[in-house]
């Protein structure tokens, strides 16, 4: 239900709560409308013609509250609502006594007062404590006050409705923020760990996901492989064709790589057209197919219809990720490997075994 009325996570967090809370405080608003109405014959009709009459004032206010939130001026409705809770709580505890258990709404505003976000925090605090200390006044001004109208027999059960009603928003108001606070950290989480125009892992985020995938290959005795990536002569490309094609041969690229991840795999933008590919389940022969692949994808993509002349080519250097060696050194040969392939042509695949070794790509070879 709360999941329900959440937008999209691209919202900003404040905007996000601000609208679920303007969706739950018309609901609550129609509800209390409604409830205010019936209320002004029952109390005419025990003979409390005062609570009658504060009703129909309630109904009022619910109303004028409803029109302030389709004007958009949710959190002014709010405060209507809240002075409406309180002189309500106040004279009908003076007029039937608190058997009825009329007071603990002002629980309920004391709550929903905490998040009005458009209230400063202190105040919003101030007022939240002075609805707890006029619950606490009811008891020592009304405690002796009984209720003298009709059907005394179904006060307590009142009592009950009233505890129920004034709790749920309490609950529910919880149940919310819990929701909001969690979707909010998931999306922190996502937007600390990618990178801003690719969407892959940025190399922060990524080292501890590879330092992970690491461990887990060693204990499953398992092969893994690590590629250094780099796009070819991007400088001039981002020269001759601008920065903003640049960025969408950066985007095509990464969608290329994306759509070419398994789910043992890990792909990360390393630096600006540099990019690191972690292949679980992967050994140096199959790394190099893999790879040999999507190098010859990459240089299969067509850039853009308005320049024909274009080919944008990328160079790899890969190696199997020896169990004992760290990161940082299978970095340094899988970038040797890289540099290997610039300075023998670009467009290639290079393996880095121990004494790094160069296999040119099909089509240099033939
Ligand atoms: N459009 C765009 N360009 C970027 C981005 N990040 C880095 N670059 C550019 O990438 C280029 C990298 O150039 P170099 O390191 O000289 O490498 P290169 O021109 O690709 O040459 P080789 O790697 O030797 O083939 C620089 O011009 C950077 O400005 C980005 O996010 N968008």
């Amino acid at each position: 239900m709360i999941k329900h009325l959440l937008k999209q996570p691209t919202q900003s967090g404040l905007e996000e709560i601000e609208h679920v809370k303007f969706l739950i405080i018309s609901r609550i608003a129609y509800f209390a409308l409604a409830v205010h109405a019936l209320l002004i014959p029952a109390f005419a009709h025990i003979g409390a013609n005062t609570l009658a009459i504060v009703n129909v004032l309630s109904v009022f206010a619910w109303g004028g509250g409803i029109f302030l939130i389709n004007q958009g001026l949710t959190s002014l409705a709010l405060r209507v609502f809240c002075l409406e809770v309180l002189i309500h709580a106040v004279v009908v505890c003076a007029t039937l006594g608190l058997s009825a258990g009329f007071q603990f709404y002002l629980w309920t505003i004391s709550c929903i007062l905490m998040i009005d976000y458009q209230l400063p925090l202190k105040r919003a605090a101030i007022y939240s404590f002075l609805m707890i200390i006029t619950f606490a006044l009811l008891y020592v001004f009304f405690a002796e006050v009984t209720y003298t109208f009709s059907y005394p027999e179904l006060i307590p059960h009142i009592n009950v409705i009233n505890i129920i009603i004034a709790g749920l928003p309490m609950v529910y108001g919880i149940g919310l923020i819990r929701e909001i606070t969690i979707s909010q950290r998931i999306e922190l989480t996502e937007m600390a760990s990618r990178d801003p125009l690719t969407k892959l892992y940025n190399r922060r985020f990524a080292k501890k996901l590879i330092l992970a995938a690491h461990k887990k290959n060693i204990e499953n005795a398992d092969n893994l492989s690590l590629v250094m990536a780099d796009i070819d002569h991007f400088k001039n490309i981002n020269d001759s064709y601008g920065h903003d094609k640049g960025d969408t041969i950066l985007l095509n690229i990464s969608a290329a790589i994306r759509a070419f991840l398994t789910e043992n795999d890990i792909a990360v933008r390393w630096g600006g057209e540099e990019f690191l590919l972690l292949l679980g389940h992967t050994n140096q022969q199959q790394a190099f197919a893999k790879v040999e692949a999507l190098r010859q994808q990459i240089a299969a993509i067509e850039p853009h219809q308005d320049f024909p002349e274009l080919t944008v080519t990328m160079s790899f250097g890969l190696i199997e990720w020896q169990p004992l060696a760290s990161l940082e050194c299978m970095l340094q040969q899988a970038d040797a490997a890289l540099y290997k392939s610039k300075h023998s042509g670009r467009n290639k695949t290079t393996i880095a075994t121990g004494q790094s070794s160069v296999f040119n790509n099909i089509d240099a070879v033939s």
